[in-house]
């Protein structure tokens, strides 16, 4: 299959506004996009800090009253606003670092992020964070262009130099090929000018009674 033949097809699986970098991150007035970046601020400056463990007693009541508020909105899966804000950077879900993929058409995918403590191994990037950040990338390019859904089958990332925090990194995914139902991808994650981590993944086509559990909120 020629993969080049395939249009982006505006409208139907990707968002063309997608393709452009200037598009906020955060909406003004966007509740959920300011929910999420609290999130984000509450796990990073929970890393950072060593609170005395009066502190700590009295934070976790905190923070289970705020979970307490939370729980009252508990939808289904399929309705949670996490995950499925194509337009924010990383989804709007807190899991994986906030990647921000920036254009995807039907052959490659670019996008930046930048890790914090939260998300360290020990002044580096945490070797289990860069697969998640790959996948996310990865997997947006292998269910662009109005191809059927695939999951993630494999992903073997090399690690080349330790990815540093709190700076931008590039992140790249390409379409290599697609061979019945698989389809072959690799991703690059740079900091400037070095490569910190490469991988090859492979997306398979998922069968008819493989769909059950995807909605159409999981459409981008
Ligand atoms: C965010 C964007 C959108 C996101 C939008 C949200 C919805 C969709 C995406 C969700 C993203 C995920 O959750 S991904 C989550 C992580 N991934 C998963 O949970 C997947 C778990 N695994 C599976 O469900 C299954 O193993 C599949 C679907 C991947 C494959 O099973 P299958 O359908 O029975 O396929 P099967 O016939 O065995 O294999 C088909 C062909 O693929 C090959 N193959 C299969 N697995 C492998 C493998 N690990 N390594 C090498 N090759 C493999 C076989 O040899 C065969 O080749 P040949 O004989 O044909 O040559």
């Amino acid at each position: 299959m020629d993969i080049t033949q395939q249009s982006t097809m505006p409208g139907d699986i990707w968002n063309p506004d997608w393709n452009d970098p200037f598009v906020p991150t955060v909406e003004p007035n966007d509740a959920f996009a300011e929910l999420v970046s609290a999130v984000h601020e509450v796990q990073e400056a929970f890393t950072r800090a060593r609170p005395t463990p009066t502190d700590c007693a009295a934070l976790a009541t905190e923070l289970r009253a705020v979970a307490a508020k939370l729980k009252m909105f508990e939808v289904g899966e399929d309705d949670q606003l996490a995950g499925h804000r194509w337009d924010l950077a990383g989804r709007g879900q807190v899991m994986a670092p906030p990647l921000r993929i920036e254009e995807v058409t039907a052959t490659t995918a670019k996008g930046r992020v930048t890790v914090g403590r939260f998300h360290s191994g020990r002044y580096a990037m945490n070797g289990g964070v860069t697969p998640l950040i790959f996948d996310e990338i990865m997997a947006r390019l292998a269910n662009s262009a109005g191809r059927p859904w695939a999951r993630t089958a494999s992903l073997d990332v090399d690690f080349r130099a330790p990815a540093p925090l709190d700076v931008e990194l590039r992140v790249q995914a390409q379409f290599l090929r697609q061979d019945g139902r698989k389809r072959y991808m690799r991703g690059t994650m740079h900091h400037g000018d070095v490569l910190v981590a490469e991988a090859d993944g492979l997306w398979v086509e998922l069968k008819p009674e493989q769909t059950r559990n995807i909605s159409e909120r999981d459409t981008p």
